[in-house]
């Protein structure tokens, strides 16, 4: 009745309380939180969280956070039992933060139950509340506004948009919101949190859009910590049996490092004296029980010598462990089954998708530095891995002496291995320091040294026992997940972290030749199949001392290329590149088993045996007079030289590169980078040289009619369109399409017949229509606007032509 009659003042002053006004600038708040939250308070609570309400501070989420609870909150998502484990592992990770800051300052823990590093479940059947709390380093009032609420992160949209296209509400931990994943089961929350620095308060929402803070004066002191009070949905009243609660735990959380307790209670026989109208029904229990015994005569003493006493059934309250703290690092190899490991990488990468981990190592180091260490392949890889390579974070755990100390420890592994999850745990490390003492502690090198060694052994091994599962097949009307399923472990390892491991040839000069032995690629021979750069040397011809290779847009683009005619004709096989990272690939890795790399879109590529290289010699000075007339004729183009080639068969012409500058393809990529300076791509851009085919019935015919009339100005233009079909035939953009269009069109009116000088009939200008005019003037008036801003056509030139098509070299990554 007591509780009535607060209810029922509440009720009457409530509805004359004027709530704070929202903030300026933070917009309207929906009305439905403050009333349908009175109406939660006012049913579970008292009149003093009204005042809380009346003091709360308005906020509006920001808007992809806001669009996130949207979502979740309207969702019919089936497997709504995530929350609880993305709340467990928040509450873990709180726990985890405080116990490292315990390390350098014990006093940071408090006393008595404040000091008790653990997680306590409650259950409210009544108010249908579950309550999760930890004691964990718990939240200021910036901390909850922030943390909860304002700042997106950069998983919020990637999220978002991962969901719009169909993706699974079970990678929200992955994205870092696991948090509002609550109200997949709740629709109304209310977090309290204490933290060393600051007050206790209490946030609150209805994920409506808004939230509010408080000074939290009403419920009672946390110590430290954050307690969650989750107002359950009608329809989620199944996370208030104590059965399924328990079931989840043992599920979803059976790796948190902090013992998880739930408030249960157990049903206990108890016995109580006997009175006197209950004795004759014990009698006849009593004659139940010795039934089911059998043995009559020695029940018969005891009854005898037993004070009166009964049984009753009693409901006993206890906080009751659910779940043993496992570390599995610590355990022996031979113990841990593979489902064990594969539990605990799900939680440890909280990626609970169904894929398992590619590969794992679980080794123990021991000498002056003692570690043991788990590192785990992921299926996939995270999300941003690429995107945000240069700034990601270490995803290693370290421990030591079994206390978390990061996850954000730069120094463990280097930056291309750092899609690799896992822990780490050293009894040589010191424990009371700080993190930037740990960072340079001596031991660590000899750490990182070793955690990647065993990460590329790792690989290596996934490769070595995956030789013929290497299959890239593309086949129609699959789609990308399905192609993903079918391929091998390293086919799929490459699929995903192969860039990676090309990065780490670019960066890691200590490691390179270990890493190159893990490159994949295509090449002319592999088919649809991977091959290693092992195999291409298994497959070398007798006398090639080369490894040869060539670097485009995609393999079909190469396939054709011709710059292979030659090279495939007899027998060569060439690697197919076209990552954009592979042009950097090739700078770095230059050899390989002692063979050299060479790129055959470049010049110095020598085939054929001495008495074909005389034959050349022969060849080529009888085109010397219609190569040094060319390469006059193609000064302004700025081509270093004209010569006959010898790496043609079907084509009259390509353009190749100098040895160390840009290859064509990469002077596609930088192009595309819209901030690449232009002065400087001019500088690096290399010097090209027109290689012709002296088979060719063009080049033939051409040279004669060069011999009769050098100045001929047809001849010249023909020559000068031939250059420029072979630079787009070799992959290079075409610097003056304009002079390029208007000569293909002079060679259209001479196959048409035309006279070369017909002109365009004229427009009649009487009937010219008035906004033409005015297209006219603003057309004139555009050139001296742009003038005035010099970069303004480059970037604009960029955008509109190139990026379409390739982004940048950092897009792409
Ligand atoms: N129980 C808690 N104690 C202290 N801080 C918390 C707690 N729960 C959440 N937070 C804070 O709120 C932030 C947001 O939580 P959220 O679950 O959305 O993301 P996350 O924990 O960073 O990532 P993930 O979802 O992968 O666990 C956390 O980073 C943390 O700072």
């Amino acid at each position: 009745p007591q509780v009535r009659v607060n209810a029922e003042e509440s009720e009457e002053t409530e509805g004359k309380v004027d709530l704070p006004k929202v903030e300026e600038g933070l917009g309207a708040i929906p009305d439905a939180l403050t009333t349908d939250a009175q109406v939660v308070q006012r049913e579970s609570e008292s009149i003093s969280t009204k005042k809380l309400r009346s003091h709360a501070e308005k906020f509006e989420f920001q808007a992809e956070v806001s669009r996130l609870m949207d979502i979740i909150i309207n969702s019919l998502y089936s497997n709504r039992d995530i929350f609880l484990r993305e709340l467990i592992s928040n509450a873990s990770d709180a726990l985890d933060k405080i116990r490292f800051l315990s390390l350098t300052d014990k006093t940071v823990l408090g006393e008595g139950d404040d000091a008790k590093l653990e997680i306590q479940i409650k259950l409210d059947k009544d108010k249908k509340i579950l309550t999760i709390r930890d004691r964990g380093i718990g939240m200021t009032k910036e901390d909850l506004i922030k943390n909860l609420g304002t700042i997106a992160k950069s998983g919020t949209a990637a999220f978002l948009d991962k969901m719009q296209k169909g993706g699974d509400l079970n990678l929200i931990g992955q994205f870092g919101v696991g948090f509002y994943s609550v109200y997949l089961a709740a629709d109304y929350v209310e977090v309290i949190s204490k933290h060393n620095d600051d007050k206790q308060y209490i946030w609150e929402s209805k994920a409506d859009g808004a939230f509010a803070v408080a000074e939290d004066t009403e419920n009672e002191p946390l110590g430290r910590g954050t307690e969650i009070r989750i107002h359950l949905k009608d329809d989620a009243s199944e996370y208030l049996e104590q059965d399924k609660l328990t079931e989840l735990v043992k599920k979803y959380s059976e790796f948190i490092n902090f013992p998880i307790y739930l408030w249960a209670s157990k049903e206990v026989d108890v016995e109580v004296p006997a009175d006197e109208e209950a004795e004759e029904a014990e009698e006849v229990s009593d004659e139940e029980k010795d039934e089911k015994s059998g043995d009559e005569s020695s029940d018969e003493e005891e009854t005898e010598s037993k004070p009166k006493t009964k049984t009753v059934k009693e409901t006993n309250w206890s906080w009751q462990l659910l779940n043993e703290v496992k570390a599995v690092w610590l355990r022996s190899p031979k113990d841990v089954t593979d489902e064990e490991y594969s539990k605990f990488y799900h939680s440890l990468a909280k990626d609970f998708s169904e894929d398992k981990p590619l590969a794992w190592s679980h080794f123990s180091a021991e000498g002056d530095v003692e570690f043991k260490a788990l590192l785990f392949i992921p299926p996939k890889a995270p999300y941003d891995f690429y995107e945000n390579y240069y700034t990601s974070k270490a995803t290693l755990k370290l421990y030591v002496r079994r206390v978390f100390i990061t996850e954000e420890f730069d120094d463990l592994l280097p930056k291309y291995l750092n899609f690799i999850k896992g822990i780490v745990d050293s009894d040589t490390l010191p424990l009371n320091v700080s993190r930037e003492m740990l960072q340079q502690h001596s031991s660590l090198k000899t750490i990182k040294k070793k955690l990647i060694r065993k990460a590329l052994d790792l690989i290596r091994r996934l490769a070595d026992e995956d030789p013929e599962e290497s299959s890239d097949e593309n086949t129609a009307n699959e789609d990308e997940d399905d192609k993903n399923d079918k391929k091998g472990k390293y086919a799929k390892f490459w699929n995903d972290f192969g860039k990676a491991i090309k990065l780490g040839i670019v960066e890691d000069a200590t490691n390179r030749v270990r890493l190159a032995k893990l490159l994949r690629f295509h090449s002319s021979k592999s088919g649809d199949k991977l091959a290693s750069l092992d195999q291409y040397i298994a497959r070398m011809k007798p006398k090639q001392k080369d490894i040869y290779y060539i670097t485009g847009q995609d393999r079909e683009q190469l396939e054709r290329s011709p710059f292979l005619e030659k090279l495939k004709k007899k027998g060569y096989e060439v690697i197919y590149f076209t990552d954009p990272v592979d042009e950097y690939l090739t700078q770095y890795l230059t050899e390989y088993e002692d063979k050299k790399f060479l790129n055959v879109s470049k010049e110095g590529l020598k085939l054929g045996s001495k008495e074909e290289k005389q034959k050349w010699k022969q060849i080529k000075e009888s085109f010397k007079e219609l190569t040094n007339w060319w390469k006059d004729v193609l000064t302004s183009d700025k081509v270093e030289g004209v010569k006959v080639s010898n790496r043609l068969a079907n084509t009259p012409g390509v353009v190749v590169t100098s040895k160390y500058g840009w290859s064509a393809n990469m002077e596609r990529i930088m192009q595309a980078q819209t901030l690449t300076d232009p002065s400087k791509q001019g500088y690096m851009r290399s010097k090209r040289i027109l290689e012709v085919n002296p088979k060719h019935p063009i080049i033939k015919e051409l040279r004669e009619k060069v011999a009769t009339d050098p100045e001929d100005e047809n001849t010249k233009l023909t020559a000068k369109l031939i250059y420029q079909t072979a630079l787009l035939e070799s992959g290079f953009l075409i610097d003056d399409s304009k002079q390029f269009a208007s000569s293909v069109y002079s060679v259209i009116k001479s196959n048409l017949n035309i006279d070369p000088d017909a002109a365009v009939e004229e427009e009649d200008d009487e009937v010219e229509e008035e906004s033409d005019v005015k297209t006219d003037t603003s057309n004139e008036k555009v050139e001296p606007e742009l003038e005035e801003d010099d970069e303004a056509p480059m970037i604009k030139d960029v955008i509109n032509e190139v990026e379409p098509e390739e982004g940048s070299l950092k897009d792409e990554l």
